[in-house]
């Protein structure tokens, strides 16, 4: 059915898709596709450009240059300046605020946009029930948005988005309102509803779990300019930049500068990789996840000292961040570990560095 000439065609794809605000370039020639049924995550620090893309897939932007193609369909192009509306993108906007209309009930609200679409009566009410089931609010039915918990106005706004059967769903940060249990919790509520629906999304975030934890494709941003794109564990194993490789990841890696020192990549003397893994270059960057930093000497591995700052304990073990020469590192210790700020502590490296990066942040192994 999704075919053309015999080939895939993306559900969505974002064709050199620049978008400037003046002089100033939000969004940077971004070219990437997703097939149906797929959730792409877009994730980067604050201004990176992720909600002025997700703008412009939902239509309210328009890009200054290339296009958007929804099933084989341009939607938006920059260059004849063509924005399909809403309606004709087949797509639905979730935001962050719930912007439910107050003086109607939680039916009315999700009802709404199906009266929009000139759905018949019998099949509004068929609809509606469907949804607020699907969400698991139905007893909410005849209340009115002030009579219901920030959690719960998200869960209609969420029903009222996917009411009409979008054929994709848009997200900016909806759960951005909600406390960290919620958040959890309505993390896999949406995964669900994203799979019962069939629809393909677009969800942005700041947050790398929520990213790694539900997307299919992630497209790391920074910049305007995507950084790379991928499937999560591709990302996490395969980092082509010190940004994607110190962006994801919980906890965070290390990245620890060293020089070129005889046939060794050295750290304060101390030899922690084989130097043949970058030739000719004098400064390197190499990667530890967290994980391959101990805390204490273990026989036969090199060591630090550092001087420690904060333990978090994670599932019976202990995260523990110290400063080494002015740089943070994470470093992970078996049980709950304990010491007073500014306590002197040793790190031990486990194992090799998991990649060597060029000072300039491009992976070189
Ligand atoms: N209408 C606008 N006019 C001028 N500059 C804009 C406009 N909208 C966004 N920008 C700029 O474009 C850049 C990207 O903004 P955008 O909102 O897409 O970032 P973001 O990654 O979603 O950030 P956040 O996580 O903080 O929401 C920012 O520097 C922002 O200031």
């Amino acid at each position: 059915m999704n075919t053309q000439n015999g080939t895939s065609v993306p559900a969505i794809a974002i064709r050199g898709v620049t978008k400037r605000f003046g002089g100033f370039t939000a969004v940077d020639n971004v070219d990437i596709s997703v097939p149906q049924g797929s959730f792409l995550v877009l994730v980067g620090p604050s201004g990176c450009g992720k909600s002025t893309l997700l703008r412009m897939l939902a239509g309210l932007e328009t890009p200054s240059e290339g296009e958007f193609v929804f099933m084989g369909r341009t939607v938006s192009d920059g260059t004849r300046g063509l924005v399909a509306d809403a309606g004709a993108r087949d797509a639905g906007l979730v935001f962050q605020s719930y912007a439910l209309w107050p003086h109607m009930t939680v039916a009315g609200n999700i009802e709404w946009p199906l009266k929009v679409a000139k759905w018949s009566k019998a099949d509004r009410a068929a609809r509606v029930d469907e949804v607020l089931g699907l969400l698991g609010i139905s007893a909410l039915k005849e209340r009115y948005p002030a009579e219901i918990s920030g959690g719960q106005q998200q869960r209609v706004a969420i029903a009222r988005t996917i009411g009409p059967k979008p054929s994709i769903l848009l997200f900016d940060e909806p759960l951005s309102n909600l406390d960290a249990k919620l958040r959890i919790e309505m993390r896999s509520e949406l995964m669900r509803i994203h799979r019962a629906t069939g629809a393909t999304s677009v969800y942005v975030t700041h947050d790398q779990v929520e990213a790694m934890t539900m997307a299919s494709h992630v497209a790391v941003l920074n910049n305007g300019r995507v950084e790379q794109f991928g499937a999560p564990l591709d990302l996490l194993e395969n980092p082509r930049t010190t940004f994607v490789a110190t962006f994801l990841g919980t906890p965070p890696a290390n990245l620890i500068e060293v020089t070129r020192s005889g046939d060794g990549l050295v750290y304060e003397g101390l030899r922690l990789a084989d130097a043949r893994r970058a030739e000719a270059q004098e400064g390197l960057q190499l990667l530890y996840p967290a994980h391959g930093l101990a805390v204490g000497d273990v026989p036969g591995r090199p060591a630090i000292t550092a001087r420690f700052e904060e333990a978090a304990p994670i599932a019976g073990r202990t995260m523990v961040t110290a400063f080494s020469g002015g740089k943070r590192l994470t470093a992970m210790a078996d049980g709950y570990f304990r010491a007073a700020s500014g306590d002197t502590i040793r790190l031990s490296f486990l194992s090799e560095p998991s990649a060597v990066f060029a000072m300039t942040g491009e992976r070189i192994d």
